[in-house]
């Protein structure tokens, strides 16, 4: 068993439990002791990173929204993308890596929710456990609230990143319906050599010119794009290639892929990106979103008790297919 080590309380860290929380808690939200290859670490959120360094990969997520801004398996290469100009602050979203957007997706159905994609990538999260296998794998879980909506993440890393993020109500709560989105910034060669595959004759709602119409082939972006595509793909398998690597994303209880690009003139309005920064970057989201122009409803329906989990495994190879060499 791997030697474990308390997260260092700084003054700027808050605890997310008040005056009475024990010393485990003061690290913005750290519950779990820290194994040796994980340490807590200070950031401009105030709730701080979690840094992870093993034979496996190497692992940053942010407390707030328990984002993850960089994850590289052993042998291999950045697979995210996290903006040089992200803003680190509390209650601020930060451009790039991995967002978690619940309980709503975008503006919501309705057009009128507020804060863009939900609270839960705003809200600082609690790390509940933190450990790390014989070689090297790395497992995080994460809890928060959001909106009303228990949320959990479950994080796995080694030579493949997977992820599940679990949406549940309270007993006694009202039923509901809720959206939910993992908004993956992947670092790209460029966007105009990337190719998003298993989307061929899905249903997509064009956000950019409000049209709905029917994916036909690859979908190969050149400059903005904002689509939603009503599959996670055949078997729910899409996948991203820019000519240098070919990225999977396998997913299970996720019935959409929205693709995201903000174009060079989106880039230019948006104060957290670089005006060229657009080009390394396609998000390509594992999704659940409710009803837009096309009529289609995949949002989620909760019970009181009940919950609903989005799973995505991320894996990476080299334009010649080979992966990262194993731990
Ligand atoms: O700027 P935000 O809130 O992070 O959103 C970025 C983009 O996120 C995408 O998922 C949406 O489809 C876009 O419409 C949106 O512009």
């Amino acid at each position: 068993m791997a030697q474990t080590q308390r997260p260092t309380a700084t003054p700027s860290a808050p605890s997310t439990r008040g005056p009475s929380a024990g010393p485990e808690e003061q690290a913005g939200g750290v519950r779990a002791p820290l194994p040796s290859g994980i340490e807590w670490v200070p950031s401009g959120s105030g709730a701080g990173e979690i840094v992870a360094r093993t034979a496996a990969c190497a692992l940053r997520l942010e407390l707030q929204g328990a984002q993850v801004l960089s994850f590289v398996p052993a042998g291999g290469s950045e697979l995210l993308w996290l903006s040089p100009d992200a803003v680190r602050a509390p209650g601020q979203a930060v451009r790039g890596g991995i967002p978690l957007c619940a309980p709503w997706f975008a503006d919501g159905p309705d057009g009128e929710h507020s804060p863009s994609h939900g609270p839960a990538r705003t809200t600082a999260w609690t790390l509940e456990s933190a450990t790390v296998d014989q070689d090297g794998t790395v497992r995080l879980g994460l809890t928060t609230t959001a909106d009303g909506v228990d949320l959990r993440l479950d994080l796995t890393a080694a030579q493949r990143l997977h992820l599940d993020l679990t949406l549940g109500l309270p007993p006694g709560a009202e039923p509901r319906r809720v959206e939910a989105a993992l908004h993956t910034y992947f670092a790209v060669a460029g966007v105009d050599c990337s190719t998003v595959t298993g989307l061929d004759g899905a249903t997509v709602v064009d956000k950019l010119t409000g049209q709905v119409i029917e994916q036909a082939g690859d979908l190969r972006p050149t400059g903005a794009v904002d689509r939603i595509h009503r599959t996670a793909g055949p078997e729910g398998t899409v996948g991203l290639d820019d000519g240098d690597r070919s990225i999977g994303i396998e997913s299970q209880g996720c019935a959409d892929t929205v693709v995201w690009s903000p174009g060079p003139e989106g880039a230019r309005s948006m104060a957290d990106t670089p005006d060229d920064g657009w080009h390394r970057f396609l998000c390509v989201e594992s999704a659940c979103v409710g009803e837009r122009a096309d009529g289609i409803d995949h949002s989620i329906h909760l019970e009181p008790g009940g919950s609903h989990t989005l799973s995505v495994t991320y894996s990476a190879s080299d334009a010649g297919g080979a992966a990262g060499s194993a731990p």
